[in-house]
């Protein structure tokens, strides 16, 4: 097979409009039961079969009377009324009967013998009766044309007699995931397997978006068999989704079998995530394939297919709500590429701030994190801190002032503090930039504490030092999370091939490393400096991983053999542990949030015996000092 490795590069509009002027949008048309077309588009207009009600009806318990002979009733001369004759008992709900043409309320009837009333206000013609059509009038309009049902409206529609409803047929979206590397969700993963969710993700987009998404079976990359699959699904459905195989890989088919069964009009856009996507049309079937990587294919489904689902259902696009919102941080990005860069919005320095969060096109977590889009432009090479953004929202039940903002050094009890706060209904944000990151962040004004464990290797204290050096003019408490447990990791096996960091230098075990500015990494370097040792003896210093957690992971999986981590991280992935060093964990907070209520309810979470139990478990962690100010020894 030829391998087509150019790409266009268009930008976004006019990929869009080069797709939808190729297509032939039509709408369909279906009769549906009106008790299952909540959220659907009414295609006819809807008339009533029947008056409702379709007879004079009492509105209240009491008697029906003839208003005439009522006139004149009074406290002083009541009137006195026979049964059968004079009135008849009736209940709400129930017919009036023709001879009469008012109910009187039981409340205001005496009455005097088993069947004989009076009564002392007399009733005026039609009192509490419901007449014929008082809801509803045969043949009058119920809801128009191109309306979307909802539950009301299913209640008024069944009153008027009916219960067949012509609407817009819903889009069904088909989805074919490919791969040959992809199984199904539980079942338990061999190397190189990775679970498939694109799919799901897609049809509940679609669903979300007023079509109905149907999956097929994950399809190997197989040229054959993705082929018949699209042949399949272009004869049956609306629209046709192929995920993956849609960059320039060996056994990326999308573009090649769009194109043997039908047209490309586009493959490659100027976005990013979601370049190589292609969009091309099969037998009037509008076709796209979309990258596999997790938040392209949400995003490019976002911005191509929504506008068409809402336009197949017969509905009006709904327009995308935006806000403004200052970058919270410089943002660097590739000339000649749009990039949607997901957003956590939040109240920072008294604005509303957009907090950048991770931008791989596999890190799917940033989608779920996000409450919004900062699209920038493919003309620009970045944004700079502060700079006024648009924020497309994904989540518009968004609630930035009660978004906290952490920078600095990664630790696992920090899960513990989020989950909590959630229970608080704060939503914490935890940037994992090293614990030299979260003094710079605050230095910048990006975040609203830190965290960090930073050694002074001339006094052996803690984070004090670093916090005068880097934040000099600033008001800033220091508050203990945790003691911790840092050590050597190294997979079982290896157990005996290291006793202590001296022996790094003599071994032959591949050395991974934290970044630069990591607190960990300075705890390193003192402890190679302690024990005589050249960071250029250790084989393998100048590689590094960001967080205790992916580094145990590069040692399980055998990337490398040996790091510096904690306890909590080793036991994770069953790693031998050497303990190095016992290390104090600190916040570091600015004075002005002391009454922040976000940062009050992040102590109250700290102070509180649950959190300090919940850290406990995870072992390698002391808490003597948790919640409590450090002060300068
Ligand atoms: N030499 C080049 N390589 C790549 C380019 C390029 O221009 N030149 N583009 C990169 C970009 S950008 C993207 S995006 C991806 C697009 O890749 P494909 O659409 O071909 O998809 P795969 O490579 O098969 O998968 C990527 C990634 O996503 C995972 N995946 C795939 N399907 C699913 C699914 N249904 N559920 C969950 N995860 C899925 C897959 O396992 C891979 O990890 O190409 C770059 N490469
Ligand atoms: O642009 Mo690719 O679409 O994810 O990174």
């Amino acid at each position: 097979m030829e391998r087509n490795i150019y790409l266009d590069n268009i930008a976004v509009e006019d990929a869009q409009d080069k797709w939808y002027d190729n297509l032939e949008i039509e709408t369909a048309v279906e009769t549906i039961d009106v008790r299952e077309a909540r959220g659907r588009i009414t295609a006819q207009a809807i008339r009533s079969n029947l008056s409702a009600p379709h007879y004079h009806a009492s509105a209240m318990d009491g008697i029906a009377v003839v208003a005439a002979d009522t006139a004149g009733a009074s406290e002083k001369n009541p009137i006195s009324l026979e049964q059968g004759t004079d009135y008849q008992m009736i209940d709400t709900g129930e017919a009036v009967p023709d001879k009469f043409n008012a109910v009187i309320m039981i409340e205001d009837v005496n009455q005097v013998a088993e069947d004989r009333v009076e009564i002392e206000v007399g009733a005026t013609p039609w009192q509490n009766i419901r007449t014929v059509g008082e809801s509803l009038v045969q043949g009058e309009l119920i809801l128009p044309t191109n309306h979307k049902l909802t539950a009301h409206d299913i209640g008024l529609v069944l009153e008027g007699g009916v219960t067949e409803i012509e609407v817009y047929h819903r889009p069904v979206v088909e989805i074919i995931p490919t791969g040959t590397e992809l199984v199904e969700p539980g079942t338990s993963l061999e190397p190189g397997e990775i679970i498939e969710y694109n799919s799901h993700v897609l049809c509940n987009l679609a669903e979300q978006w007023g079509g109905r998404g149907v999956k097929t079976e994950i399809i190997a990359d197989d040229y054959e068999l993705i082929k018949t699959q699209v042949e399949q699904a272009v004869a049956e459905k609306d629209l046709v989704v192929i995920t993956a195989g849609s960059s320039a890989g060996r056994e990326d088919y999308t573009a090649q079998i769009v194109d043997d069964l039908g047209e490309v009009l586009v493959h490659g856009v100027s976005m990013k995530p979601g370049g190589p996507v292609v969009l091309g049309t099969i037998r009037n079937t509008p076709v796209i394939g979309v990258p596999g990587y997790p938040v392209a294919a949400a995003l490019t489904f976002r911005l191509f297919v929504r506008p068409l689902l809402y336009q197949l259902a017969g509905d009006e696009v709904p327009e995308v709500k935006k806000v403004t919102a200052k970058s919270a941080a410089k943002v660097v990005s590739k000339l000649g590429a749009r990039e949607y860069v997901r957003v956590k919005l939040t109240q920072l320095e008294g604005e509303q701030r957009a907090v950048p969060l991770a931008r791989a096109s596999g890190q799917m977590g940033s989608l779920v994190e996000a409450d919004g889009l900062m699209a920038i432009s493919e003309f620009s090479e970045g944004v700079t801190r502060g700079a006024e953004m648009e924020v497309e929202l994904l989540n518009e039940g968004m609630h930035p002032a009660d978004t906290l903002v952490m920078s600095g050094s990664n630790d696992l009890t920090l899960d513990i503090v989020k989950n909590e706060l959630a229970q608080k209904k704060v939503d914490f944000i935890t940037k994992s930039t090293g614990s030299l990151g979260g003094l710079t962040a605050l230095k910048r004004k990006e975040a609203h504490l830190a965290g960090a464990h930073l050694l002074d290797t001339e006094t052996g204290e803690y984070n004090h030092a670093y916090v005068e050096k880097h934040l000099p003019n600033r008001d800033t408490y220091l508050v203990n999370l945790v003691y911790r447990q840092q050590g050597l990791m190294l997979r079982k096996e290896d157990a005996d091939r290291l006793q202590k960091i001296k022996d790094l230098a003599t071994s032959d075990l591949l050395f991974i490393n934290r970044q630069r500015g990591a607190g960990t990494r300075v705890l390193f370097d003192y402890k190679l400096e302690e024990a005589g040792i050249n960071p250029q003896e250790i084989n393998g210093y100048d590689r590094v991983e960001y967080t205790h957690m992916t580094l145990a992971a590069a040692i399980a999986n055998g990337g490398a053999d040996v790091g510096l981590g904690v306890l909590a991280a080793a036991q994770a992935f069953d790693l031998e542990f050497i303990p190095v060093a016992e290390e104090r964990y600190d916040l570091i907070i600015p004075k002005k949030y002391e009454n922040d209520k976000r940062i009050q309810k992040l102590l109250e979470v700290i102070r509180s015996q649950q959190f300090k139990e919940e850290v406990l478990s995870l072992s390698g962690y002391r808490t003597a000092k948790t919640g409590q100010v450090m002060e300068n020894d």
